[in-house]
C-alpha cells in the first residue's frame, strides 16, 4: 500500500509571470438621457452583476484559482464609455469579454472591438425594452466586420425586473466562458521542444506557425544534451531529489521484467535507471516552468524555465537507445501529484508529438484534469476477439473496443481510482484526496522497458484504466491547404474480463498502460461503427480527457479558427460564434469549414 501520510494539496497557484487572466462584464445601454437610460440603469448594472457573480461562483482557472470579474465602471451607452471599459479592461488584464443588456443600444458604438478577446454577449429576452434586438443588431455588426462574437439569447421571455440567470443562458455562459478562459490562459505561453523529430512522426516536426498564429503561443525549442549537461553539473535541487528517491521507492512498485532472460539487465543498472528518470522528472519540469531553487543555486538563467504551459520530449530513438526512457517521467508530470504533494499535471508529450500534446493541452485547460497520452493502437472487432479468446464481448464493449496505449505520457490518474458519487473518476487536481493518489499508486506497476525498443532501459508505467468513465479523446491534425483540423470522439472506457484483457494485452506490450475505449457510434458518417472510428483516426495518437468534453473543444476550436473535421457531438450541445450561421445552417460542418477559412487564424497575420 503507498503511503500518503502527510500527502497535501499544494494550493492552487500561477506557475506563470503576471496575472491571470479576467473575465470583462460590458453593460450596453440605451444611451439617451432624460429618461430612457436613467430607467434602464439599474437593471443593466444587475444583469452584470449576476453574470459576474454567477461566474465567479461556478468557474475556475485551469490551475484551480477562482476566475475574477471586472465589471465596466459604467454601463456603456456609447463610443466614449466603450473606449473607458476598453481601457480599464486592458489594465487589469481582462482576457475574455462578455456584453450584458436587457435593452436597445447602438451596436457599433458600444461594441468590443478587440480582435483577439473571445466574445459573447446575452441580450435579455424581454419585450418592454428591446435586448434583443441589440444582440442581433450588435451581432450583424461583430460579423459584418470579422469579429465573430457569441449570441446567448434565452429560450423564454423574462420580466422586466426579473434579476436571474435563466438555465439555458447559464449553460452557453459556462461553455463559452470555459473555452475563452482556455484561449486566454494559453496565450502568451509555450510549447517547449525537448528534442526533435521522434522516429518521423510528424507531430513532432514542431510548427512554428501553427502556435503562433492558431493559439497565440511561441515555440522554444532545446536539445536532449541539455538534460545530461543539467545531471553531470548538478543542475538539480539535490534535497528534492533524495526526497523523490525516497519517496519513490516506497512508493511506485516495480513490476515482473517481461525481457527475455538473456537481455535482462542487473539490480544495479536498474537502481542507476531510477535516479536517472527521477533527474530526468525534475529537469524536465524545471526547464518547463523553471524552479527558483536552481537561482539560489547560482543558475538564474536555468531558474526562469522556458515559460512553457506544454512540453514534448523525443526520447525515441537518439535518446532511448542510449539513456533510459522518459515514461517515468512523462507519466509522473502529466501527473495530478508527486513526492512534493498533489499539484497541477504538467502537460507533457510523449514522442515530441506537438499536436497531440495540444489536444492534452485542450482537455486540461477545460477541467483542471490529468490527461492521458496514447496510441490508437488496435481496433478489435467481436469477431477477432472471440477468434483469439472464444469470448463474446458484451455491455458496452459488444460493437469492438479500440485499445489505446502508449509506453509513457499516460497520467496515473488515468487508472480511474479517484471517485464522483462513488464512479471511477479523474478529478481535476484540486479535488483529488491522497487516499486516491494511493489507490492510483497502488494499481500501477513500473516495468522494466521493453529494451527491443528501449536499449537504454527505463521504466514503463503499466496499468489497466478502470471501465465505465465518460472520456473524449481528441486530436489536431495539420493538413496541407487546409491547416489544422479537431477530430474528438465522446465515449467510454470499459473493463473486458480479465481472461480477456490478458490475451489481448501480452498480444501488445503487458508493460504499457491499457485504456480500452468505446465511442459513443450515431450511426453516421465516423460514427457509424467502432471501426470506422479508428479507421477515420488522422493520427497515430489520441489525448483521453476525463468527461464529455465535446461541446467544449468545439466551442474552443470554433474561437481558435480551427475547424473539427469529426466528432459524435449532438447538434443541441454545439455553440459557436453567431457569424457561423451565416456560412450555412444545414450542414453545420461544412459551414465550420468555410466560416474557419474566411475568418482565418486568430492571431493570424499575413
Ligand atoms: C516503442 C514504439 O516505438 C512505440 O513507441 C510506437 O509504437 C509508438 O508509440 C508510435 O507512436
Ligand atoms: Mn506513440
Amino acid at each position: 500500500m503507498a503511503n500518503v501520510e502527510g500527502m497535501k494539496l499544494i494550493p492552487p497557484h500561477n506557475r506563470f509571470k503576471g496575472g491571470m487572466p479576467k473575465i470583462g462584464i460590458r453593460p450596453t445601454i440605451d444611451g439617451r438621457r432624460r429618461g430612457v437610460r436613467e430607467s434602464l440603469e439599474e437593471q443593466t448594472m444587475n444583469m452584470a452583476k449576476a453574470v459576474a457573480k454567477f461566474l465567479e461562483e461556478n468557474v475556475r482557472h485551469y490551475n484551480g484559482m477562482p476566475v475574477e470579474c471586472v465589471i465596466a465602471d459604467t454601463c456603456i451607452g456609447g463610443v466614449a464609455e466603450a473606449a473607458q471599459a476598453a481601457e480599464k479592461f486592458a489594465r487589469e488584464g481582462v482576457g475574455v469579454s462578455i456584453t450584458v443588456t436587457p435593452c436597445w443600444c447602438y451596436g457599433a458604438e458600444t461594441m468590443d472591438m478587440d480582435p483577439f478577446i473571445p466574445k459573447a454577449i446575452w441580450g435579455f429576452n424581454g419585450t418592454e425594452r428591446p435586448g434583443a434586438v441589440y444582440l442581433a443588431a450588435v451581432l450583424a455588426a461583430h460579423n459584418q466586420k470579422g469579429l465573430p462574437a457569441f449570441g446567448i439569447y434565452g429560450r423564454d421571455v423574462q420580466d422586466a425586473g426579473d434579476t436571474t440567470i435563466p438555465d439555458d443562458v447559464k449553460e452557453k455562459l459556462l461553455r463559452f466562458t470555459k473555452a475563452a478562459l482556455a484561449v486566454a490562459n494559453m496565450r502568451g505561453k509555450s510549447y517547449l521542444s525537448m528534442g526533435g523529430v521522434s522516429m518521423g512522426i510528424a507531430g513532432s516536426m514542431v510548427n512554428p506557425d501553427f502556435f503562433e498564429s492558431y493559439l497565440g503561443m511561441r515555440v522554444e525549442y532545446i536539445d536532449e544534451t541539455e538534460f545530461i549537461r543539467r545531471i553531470e553539473e548538478g543542475i538539480y535541487d539535490k534535497e528534492e531529489f533524495e526526497r523523490a528517491l525516497r519517496w519513490v521507492k516506497a512508493n511506485c512498485k516495480e513490476g515482473p521484467d517481461n525481457n527475455p532472460p538473456e537481455m535482462q539487465v542487473s539490480r544495479e543498472k536498474k537502481d542507476k535507471d531510477w535516479e536517472m528518470v527521477i533527474k530526468m522528472t525534475m529537469i524536465a519540469r524545471d526547464l518547463m516552468v523553471g524552479n527558483p531553487k536552481l537561482a539560489e543555486m547560482g543558475f538564474e538563467e536555468e531558474a526562469l524555465g522556458h515559460n512553457a504551459i506544454v512540453a514534448g520530449f523525443q526520447g525515441q530513438r537518439q535518446w532511448t537507445d542510449h539513456f533510459p526512457n522518459g515514461d517515468f517521467m512523462e507519466t509522473i508530470l502529466n501527473s495530478s501529484f508527486d513526492w512534493n504533494g498533489i499539484r497541477q499535471p504538467y502537460i507533457l508529450a510523449t514522442e515530441n508529438d506537438s499536436l497531440n500534446g495540444v489536444a492534452m493541452l485542450f482537455g486540461h485547460l477545460l477541467t483542471g484534469t490529468a490527461q492521458i497520452f496514447a496510441d490508437v493502437r488496435t481496433y478489435w472487432s467481436p469477431e477477432a476477439v472471440k477468434r483469439v479468446t472464444g469470448k463474446e464481448l458484451t455491455g458496452l464493449a459488444a460493437n469492438g473496443v479500440i485499445h489505446l496505449i502508449n509506453s509513457g505520457s499516460a497520467a496515473l490518474d488515468g487508472t480511474g481510482q479517484q471517485t464522483k458519487d462513488g464512479k471511477p473518476a479523474i478529478k481535476p487536481f484540486w479535488e483529488v484526496t491522497p487516499e486516491e493518489v494511493a489507490r492510483c499508486l497502488d494499481a500501477t506497476q513500473f516495468r522494466y522497458a521493453n529494451l527491443g525498443y528501449f536499449r537504454g532501459g527505463g521504466f514503463s508505467t503499466d496499468f489497466t484504466t478502470r471501465g465505465g468513465m465518460p472520456v473524449t479523446i481528441s486530436r489536431i491534425n495539420i493538413v496541407k491547404g487546409l491547416g489544422p483540423v479537431l477530430q474528438l470522439a465522446e465515449g467510454y472506457t470499459v473493463e473486458l474480463p480479465e481472461d480477456v484483457h490478458d490475451i489481448l494485452d501480452k498480444r501488445t506490450d503487458p508493460t504499457w498502460p491499457t485504456t480500452w475505449f468505446v465511442p459513443i457510434l450515431t450511426g453516421k458518417g465516423a460514427f457509424k461503427d467502432v471501426y470506422t472510428v479508428m479507421n477515420s483516426w488522422g493520427a497515430n495518437h489520441a489525448a483521453v480527457c476525463y468527461g464529455h468534453i465535446g461541446a467544449e473543444l468545439i466551442t474552443l476550436a470554433s474561437m481558435l479558427r480551427i475547424p473539427v473535421c469529426m466528432h459524435n457531438v449532438s447538434e443541441d450541445r454545439i455553440f459557436r460564434p453567431s457569424a457561423w450561421n451565416a456560412f450555412g445552417t444545414n450542414d453545420l460542418e461544412g459551414a465550420d469549414y468555410r466560416a474557419c477559412a474566411a475568418f482565418g487564424p486568430l492571431y493570424g497575420r499575413k
